[in-house]
């Protein structure tokens, strides 16, 4: 018998949720049984630290530094991750080989107060800890009360359903594959509401040069999520200077071309500079690259140092 794959990912139940995805879809693709595999937990400082938002305690390498070391100790064989968890820059020797078929990359709301943040109660509280969702909402209701919200998906809502807020932003596509879609009661427009880089695709880690994992790969790779990926981590990358500065970015792919949105916002949502930017989908990280520049020129240097 082969050896077993094994699949390294964190333990929140969307990370397992999609591990399981990824296993569901490479045994469809060649024919495996389960017992071809092996889903391996590993616990990272992202899911330790619950105190303090995120970009304080050092970004999003919290959450694959544990996976990734055990990727290079050969512990695991790949690593299924959220891209929007992903950092720009891999660690020497591993690399993003596939992405599965992007599911819906919107924000959705969950209202307690109203079914709409245009409809909640002056004041009302909104939970988010994340700053490009806190931007967003100030931009949209300077009036609303935006508090600290950490913790996965369940533990937000179960806040939620405490009273500690109104009402709160997640990603549709993680409330989808976890079967919660129903807790969902207002989707934010994609013009309004821009993505974060990533949201809604999940990807797969693994050591550059494994070939027989690589031809694993292959056959479950989307390839216009490859290409709307590359897009949005060209432009994240190339902004990435300041982790403090909230960033959106969406890309999507139409036959042969792709048309990306990008923007950058105060913390505060006062200002906010926009870039579009369409091009062949071959071309799908110089245009990322592009957007950055053109978007940075409009805002300024000193846009990215007044919040660091
Ligand atoms: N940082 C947590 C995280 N990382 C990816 C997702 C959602 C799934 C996805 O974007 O694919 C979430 C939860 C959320 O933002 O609601």
């Amino acid at each position: 018998m082969q050896t077993t794959l094994k699949i390294g990912t964190r333990g929140s139940p969307l990370a397992l949720a999609q591990a399981h995805e990824t296993r569901a879809r490479l045994m469809a693709a060649h024919g495996l049984q389960e017992a071809a595999f092996e889903v391996v937990v590993i616990s990272t400082s992202g899911d330790r630290i619950q105190d303090r938002p995120l970009s304080e305690a050092g970004g999003k390498g919290l959450f694959t530094k544990e996976i990734e070391e055990a990727l290079l100790a050969r512990r695991i064989d790949i690593a299924v991750h959220s891209s929007k968890d992903m950092p720009t820059l891999l660690p020497e020797g591993l690399e993003l080989s596939a992405f599965l078929p992007r599911e819906d990359a919107r924000d959705a709301f969950v209202g307690k107060a109203a079914k709409r943040i245009a409809d909640l109660p002056q004041g009302a509280k909104v939970g988010s800890s994340s700053l490009r969702r806190q931007a967003l909402i100030r931009r949209m209701r300077p009036d609303l009360d935006v508090v600290m919200f950490r913790g996965n998906v369940q533990t937000r809502l179960r806040k939620l359903d405490e009273g500690v807020a109104d009402g709160t932003i997640l990603a549709y596509a993680g409330l989808k594959r976890l079967g919660l879609e129903h807790v969902v009661t207002d989707l934010m427009p994609l013009d309004i509401f821009r993505p974060a880089p990533g949201q809604g695709a999940i990807c797969i880690e693994s050591r550059i040069g494994d070939r027989d994992v690589e031809k694993m790969l292959m056959a479950i790779h989307d390839v216009p999520t490859g290409q709307a990926l590359a897009c949005e981590r060209a432009f994240l990358a190339a902004l990435d200077g300041s982790c403090r500065t909230p960033i959106a970015g969406h890309a999507t792919i139409s036959g042969e071309t792709l048309s990306f949105a990008g923007l950058i916002i105060s913390p505060d949502g006062t200002t906010s500079h926009e870039v579009e930017l369409d091009g062949p989908a071959k071309d799908a990280a110089r245009i990322g690259a592009d957007a950055a520049r053109t978007v940075r020129t409009k805002a300024g240097e000193t846009f990215f140092d007044g919040w660091a």
